[in-house]
């Protein structure tokens, strides 16, 4: 199977350094300058087999694509570029809700490439982890059965174990929500609320997290799997998660760089308007949402949520 990875930030980068273990991988980035160390992913070189390149159709060769562009830039990269991806294995790894559509990537895939097979890759995994070759398992999702277990092969390694489903609608949703509790957790954590406030957080997040997933046509055991469960605690008591720590500045009303890129700020709007849509509850998307847009205190948004009628688990 050729791969080639478009977007090289730091997980596309990860991944190439990850899937050259079993034989050449193709990185395409639109400024790759950086030569074999990519400042995003700081003390990793580029070994032998990742070939860099910033010629799309080159990259294109291969039968295989792993999109490791950001949630909200993979629509106007498929505006440009879709029909040059059509007929492909294209394999997702963006974790987010596109906010004009509000569809996941895998719906945005299948869009502008109809003839495309669609899988996505998802799961608690840290770049800069993956990068090191510290073991870690993902989710490898594809409704198409048979593809789903050729990619779970070819993209496997020693290191990196991936269990496969066929359940593609849970696997993206857990990945793309989770990073929305996650920025609630770090706001908790940054306004010195204490861990006991983190876990409720975590539980009814991911209560949250379920509900919608399964309204929009996920299967419940996939929720507690890695690309659900898993990732969701990864990354609420990681301070190497973006989305944690872009939380917690938000919390403790500190700077922010806002050239990070925390996939969970837009996606809670997204959310938002789809639980509106849906008429689903979803109270602590919808915090997250106002504390990123600013239209809400920190004191203010922990108030609401614990003078919410009282109810069953
Ligand atoms: N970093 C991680 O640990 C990690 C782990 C798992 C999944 N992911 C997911 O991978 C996705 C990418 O995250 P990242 O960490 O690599 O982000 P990043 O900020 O490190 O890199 C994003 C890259 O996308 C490129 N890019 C942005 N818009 C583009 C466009 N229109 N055309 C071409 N390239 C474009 C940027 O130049 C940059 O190189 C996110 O959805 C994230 O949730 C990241
Ligand atoms: O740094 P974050 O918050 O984007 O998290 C990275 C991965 O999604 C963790 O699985």
């Amino acid at each position: 199977m050729t791969i080639s990875i478009l977007g090289a930030g730091a997980f596309g980068t990860a991944l190439a350094v990850a899937l050259s273990a079993n034989g050449p991988v193709t990185l395409w980035g639109r400024s790759i300058g950086w030569g074999r160390e990519n400042p995003r992913l700081p003390g990793v070189t580029l070994p032998a087999p990742v070939a860099v390149t910033d010629d799309l159709g080159a990259a294109l060769a291969a039968g295989t694509l792993l999109l490791a562009l950001p949630a909200q830039a993979l629509r106007p990269f498929l505006d440009d570029h879709g029909p040059a991806l059509d007929g492909r294995r294209l394999v997702n790894t963006a974790k987010g809700i596109d906010l004009d559509r509000l569809t996941g990537p895998a719906q945005l895939l299948a869009e502008a490439c109809p003839a495309a097979t669609i899988a996505t890759l998802t799961g608690p995994s840290f770049a800069a982890d993956i990068a090191r070759g510290l073991p870690t398992a993902l989710t490898l999702a594809c409704a198409d059965a048979e593809t789903g277990r050729a990619l779970q092969h070819a993209l496997s390694t020693p290191v990196l174990r991936l269990y496969r489903t066929t359940d593609l609608t849970g696997a993206e949703l857990g990945g793309a929500l989770k990073n929305v509790i996650a920025i609630a957790a770090g706001v908790v954590i940054g306004a010195g609320l204490g861990d006991s406030a983190r876990a409720a957080i975590i539980t009814r997040g991911f209560a949250e997290m379920t509900r919608l997933a399964t309204r929009l046509g996920a299967r419940p055991e996939t929720l507690t799997g890695l690309s659900g469960l898993g990732d969701l605690t990864l990354t609420c008591t990681s301070p190497q998660s973006r989305n944690f720590r872009f939380g917690h500045a938000l919390g403790a009303a500190a700077d922010w760089d806002a050239t990070t890129t925390v996939e969970g700020a837009a996606t809670a709007r997204a959310v938002a308007a789809l639980a509106a849509r849906l008429g689903e509850d979803m109270p602590i998307a919808a915090m997250v949402a106002a504390l990123a847009e600013g239209r809400v205190s920190v004191d203010k948004a922990a108030d609401m949520l614990m003078t919410r009628p009282l109810k069953e688990e």
